[in-house]
């Protein structure tokens, strides 16, 4: 699978803007704020319905404007796969697949399959357990749809708890029991799937990243991650589950908000007998949040047989030579869209087939291949 075409109207800093690309290395290269990861987002919003960088989509609409869209080609099975997404300033977004209209967001995630990059997720190994947990979360989405919606109805859930308990916490006479229990058993239905659809998730990540960590560090060092469920309960099994979070019950009413579910899980990365998180050394945790990150590509082929397309923003400058060379190494049939403020040559020169976009202020101003140079 690749992509072939993007059309943006309105979106970001671009105006209009209609392009080709490479089913190989494609690069967008310009100055600092000329819109070069805006076109990496417009990419992922077309896989994911929602931004890497934002979570308010009025945020993408061009200043001024009333909406914007994206109309994305991919080749895919032989076949043209046409995704749009439209969004307007009521917040409303709307989105299409090969013309017909989507009922839910989770419809997109089947299509393109997307894994990005970025110099952020250098720091995943050491930064606080929500990266950790987003990371899980987003290529679970992309491997099962279903997991969307159990993320979503959780969510729900939590929401009306934890409304539920700052009653309790506030003194107010007219909250029960009864009405929080309504909300247990809905976080204890939606948590019990997340948490054995993580646990899966975890065993077959565990295996890839063991394996490319090795390969990066030449044998030196064996990576190992486990997941870390804050509801200590094995599988989908709500009615432990349900069990764990009233033990909790007092001590969250005390509180006013709930203090364990999947909404506190972690990932645990190990070299040896030691935690990364903390004691890695900063080699160490961008050498493993690589590992991560390449497995999501290993991982979302093996689940789907899909090779996904992969977004590089700004992040081959931030690995040093031998961590660049793997990760070249490893795109070999994969798409790539990579953003840069400068050509670097030494690692374009081992990147294959390359078309150069020059990025100027929203718009395109020059594309060539490589070959072209
Ligand atoms: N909603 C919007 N409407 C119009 N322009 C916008 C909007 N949102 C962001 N921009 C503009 O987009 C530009 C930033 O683009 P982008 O983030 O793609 O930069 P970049 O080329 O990747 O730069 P860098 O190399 O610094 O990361 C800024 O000029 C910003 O003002």
């Amino acid at each position: 699978m690749y992509i072939k075409q993007i059309e943006l109207k309105d979106f970001r800093n671009y105006k209009e803007l209609k392009t080709e690309f490479h089913p190989n290395v494609n690069i967008f290269i310009g100055q600092n704020a000329q819109g070069k990861t805006n076109l990496l987002e417009s990419i992922f919003l077309t896989s994911m319905g929602r931004s890497f960088r934002t979570n308010k989509d009025k945020d993408m609409i061009r200043f001024g404007k009333e909406f914007f869209r994206i109309r994305l080609v991919a080749f895919k099975d032989d076949n043209d796969l046409v995704v749009e997404l439209a969004v307007n300033r009521d917040g409303k977004k709307g989105i299409k697949i090969d013309g017909v209209k989507a009922k839910k967001l989770s419809q997109l995630f089947e299509n393109v399959y997307i894994v990005a990059f970025s110099p952020e997720d250098l720091r995943i190994v050491k930064d606080e357990p929500e990266k950790r947990r987003k990371f899980m979360d987003r290529e679970l989405c992309q491997i099962k749809p279903s997991y969307y919606n159990s993320l979503s109805q959780y969510r729900k859930a939590l929401m009306q708890r934890n409304a539920c308990l700052k009653e309790f916490y506030m003194g107010n006479p007219n909250m029960t029991d009864d009405i929080l229990d309504i909300w247990d058993n809905k976080m204890a239905e939606y948590g019990s799937r997340i948490l054995s659809c993580r646990e899966e998730f975890v065993r077959k990540i565990n295996k890839i990243s063991g394996r490319i960590h090795r390969e990066i560090t030449n044998g030196k060092e064996q990576l190992e991650v486990s997941y870390e469920p804050n509801i200590k309960v094995s599988g989908n099994q709500p009615a432990l589950f349900y069990e764990e979070l009233k033990k909790n019950r007092e001590k969250d009413k005390r509180r006013g908000t709930s203090g364990s579910g999947p909404h506190k899980d972690d990932l645990r990365l190990q070299i040896g007998h030691i935690d990364i998180r903390s004691f890695g050394s900063q080699g160490q945790q961008r050498t493993a949040a690589l590992s991560l990150k390449l497995s999501e590509i290993e991982l979302i082929k093996e689940e789907t047989g899909e090779s996904p397309v992969l977004l590089l923003d700004d992040v081959l400058s931030e690995l040093d030579q031998e961590r660049q060379n793997y990760l070249i190494r490893s795109l070999e049939k994969t798409q790539v869209f990579l953003t840069t403020t400068e050509l670097s040559g030494e690692a374009e020169q081992r990147l294959g087939n390359i078309k150069y976009f020059q990025i100027k202020d929203g718009m395109i101003v020059s594309e060539k291949e490589k070959s072209m140079l």
